[in-house]
């Protein structure tokens, strides 16, 4: 199955969080399933929080805002009649409201699940609920507000 972040146009390889085209960045790949997106990821060592063996809290923010995005381009897609991977120029959104709940400390060393369920399609804003899991244990939970960039912005 073809990864969301792999149907953007190719002037958005650069992304930190997924572009395939940033060696430095996440090179992020979520993909939307039954209704739910998932990524999976698991950062190096250097994104120590404070408190060793714990993920830094940005890292974490930073894996719920592109996979948050990257959920609303397949969900607005999906509401609309069409799959990412259908259409030329897909939907592409950016992060307008980010909020971030912290419920436990995040491991370090485990591979980490970002999952994402659509709240609500409303013209160009879509709401997507997001929670970040470690060993089935739900670290951080959040909700994004994405906004679908005007045509040929
Ligand atoms: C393309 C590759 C993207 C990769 C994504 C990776 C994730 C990211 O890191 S994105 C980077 C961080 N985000 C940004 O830099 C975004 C900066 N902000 C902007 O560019 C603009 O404010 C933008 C595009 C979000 C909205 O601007 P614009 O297109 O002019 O829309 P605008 O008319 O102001 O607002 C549209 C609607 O959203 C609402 N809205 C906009 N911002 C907010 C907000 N922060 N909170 C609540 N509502 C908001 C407006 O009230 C309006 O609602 P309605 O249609 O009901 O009146």
């Amino acid at each position: 199955m073809k990864a969301i972040q792999d149907c953007y146009p190719p002037k958005y390889a650069h992304c930190y969080g997924c572009g395939h085209g940033n060696p430095a960045g996440y090179q992020l790949k979520s993909y939307l399933q039954e209704g739910i997106t998932q990524a999976r990821f698991t950062p190096g060592m250097q994104y120590s929080g404070g408190v060793p063996g714990h993920v830094y809290g940005g890292m974490i923010a930073s894996l719920l805002d592109c996979h948050g995005t990257a959920s609303a381009a397949a969900f607005a897609s999906h509401e609309r009649g069409v799959a990412m991977e259908e259409q030329i120029e897909p939907p592409r959104f950016v992060t307008a409201s980010l909020k971030v709940d912290f419920k436990n400390p995040t491991p370090q060393g485990v591979e980490l699940l970002v999952r994402g369920e659509l709240i609500s399609v409303e013209g160009r804003k879509v709401r997507v609920a997001l929670s970040l899991h470690a060993n089935d244990v739900v670290c951080a939970t959040g909700e994004m507000l994405a906004i679908e960039l005007r045509a040929g912005a």
